[in-house]
């Protein structure tokens, strides 16, 4: 108790202090913090961040006070985990398995990509494997809304001192996220040693590396494969269960992709969609679209931290300051898109069949630091929905007096921004039918 009260002393002189050297920083400058509401002295916004709907809410601020914010395997391996995954829905119990099926789709792309390893069953390790890290993510606070991120001495104080919950769960986690760095490349080291090595990411570089070739070293491959699993799996899984959601809420959209979709694949000895019919089925490409406008799955991006003072349109942005990108905000933009809450995929058609509203890219975050899985994200997207709307329709549940139960419009908060309700009913179409024996 009593070294407890000895550091209280130094850190909250330490606290006085910095508060009157950053009071000072900012006298030094002529333009304006961003706008916003009125802060605390010292914790500024640390207890006005909106605790509900921190992207609705920060878009409603913004009217307030100002805007402030802004190849052939693997299209083979792509169509296959497409085909899987409409199979793996339509097998499901009921709407409370349909989240791990598709969890399923996206971890299974990526652990193929980057290590080879073919997703069989559902209880496969490395579907443990990610569902530990999306645990670590969720469990550690959204990136940068924290006391830790804020003030990260805190990381450095006892576990008692107020503030620094979120740094003793970090370290709680340290040695499960050394096993879930690790993961993949043990994995691809082992097969090596048993000469069953599949083609992959890792394969290549490891191959480099052992022979003095490689530009990264094994660290930053063990790195890499993890950010691809952390960044490019719950996304994909998530935007595509946007699209389930939609296609309840809006049927009239499935019917009119599905009529698109049977007129191309009509005649063909595959009757299953495929990336060569990409250019004829301008309608998939527009539901992808609206999917990822309509609900962005990273509502508030990644937060950067600013490495020295800058100022952004007349604000003066400290060094140090955590930026958010409201994305959710941007893509309710009036003036770029009309009736942005309602999903409506024609929005994307040239004038004169439709508005020409621009493709929201914006999703994936901007400039140096923007999502570099883009391009594989839109094309498993493509094929999942592609191959879904050729093979399925999907139904409300009905209540007991015969009505309609439609899902509610909400994404979880924080780094897994999945919708929350995914009641409906998913059932095979005749080519959905004659598909689950192939
Ligand atoms: C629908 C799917 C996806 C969405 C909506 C998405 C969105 C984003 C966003 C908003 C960022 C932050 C960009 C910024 O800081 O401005 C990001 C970063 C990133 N994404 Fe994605 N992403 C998706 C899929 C993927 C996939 C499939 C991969 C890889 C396999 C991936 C890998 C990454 C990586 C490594 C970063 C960090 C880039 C950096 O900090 O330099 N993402 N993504």
């Amino acid at each position: 108790m009593e070294s407890s009260l000895t550091l209280v002393v130094p850190v909250t002189a330490f606290l006085a202090a910095s508060f009157v050297i950053f009071k000072l920083a900012m006298r030094r400058h002529g333009e304006p913090l961003p706008p916003g509401p009125p802060g605390d002295p010292f914790l500024g916004h640390l207890f006005r961040m909106p605790k509900g709907e921190p992207a609705q809410a920060y878009h409603e601020w913004a009217k307030v006070y100002g805007a402030s914010t802004r190849t052939l395997a693997l299209f083979c391996l792509q169509e296959s985990e497409a085909r899987k995954l409409v199979k793996n829905l339509v097998r499901c119990k009921d709407y409370n398995d349909y989240h791990a099926a598709i969890n399923r789709f996206s971890t299974g792309i990526l652990s193929r990509i980057t290590t080879g390893h073919e997703i069989l069953l559902p209880d496969d390790p490395y579907m443990t494997f990610s569902n530990t890290m999306l645990e670590i993510f969720s469990g550690t606070g959204s990136p940068g809304e924290t006391p830790v991120d804020l003030f990260p001495i805190l990381k450095h104080l006892p576990s008692w001192f107020p503030g620094t919950y979120y740094a003793t769960i970090a370290r709680s986690y340290q040695s499960m996220a050394q096993g879930i760095l690790d993961f993949s490349v043990s994995y691809v080291e082992e097969k090596q040693r048993l000469g069953e090595a599949a083609p992959s990411f890792v394969l290549e570089h490891l191959e480099n590396i052992q022979e003095g070739s490689s530009q990264v070293d094994i660290k930053e491959l063990k790195d890499m494969t993890a950010a691809f699993f952390g960044a490019g799996r719950a996304t994909t899984a998530s935007t595509f269960a946007v699209f389930l959601l939609a296609m309840v809420h809006y049927p009239d959209c499935l019917s009119k992709a599905q009529k698109e979709v049977d007129a191309v694949l009509q005649g063909k000895l595959e009757q299953l969609p495929s990336f060569e019919d990409r250019e004829q089925l301008p309608c998939i490409e527009h539901l992808m679209q609206e999917c990822l406008r309509w609900f962005p799955v990273v509502p508030l991006g990644v937060p950067h931290r600013s490495i020295q003072d800058d100022v952004y349109r007349g604000m003066f942005i400290p060094k140090g300051s955590i930026v958010f990108s409201n994305i959710r905000g941007i893509s309710l933009d009036e003036s770029v898109y009309h009736k942005p809450y309602e999903f409506i995929p024609e929005r994307f058609l040239a004038s004169p069949e439709g508005p020409g509203e621009p493709k929201f890219t914006d999703a994936f975050g901007f400039g140096r630091r923007a999502c570099p899985g883009l391009y594989l994200a839109q094309d498993s997207l493509w094929i999942a929905i592609a191959t879904f709307v050729a093979t399925c329709d999907v139904h409300p549940l009905l209540d007991s007096m015969g009505q309609p139960i439609l899902p509610k419009l909400h994404l979880m908060e924080g780094i897994d921004a999945h919708p929350t309700d995914l009641r409906c009913v998913i059932k095979p179409r005749k080519r959905g039918l004659d598909m689950m024996d192939i």
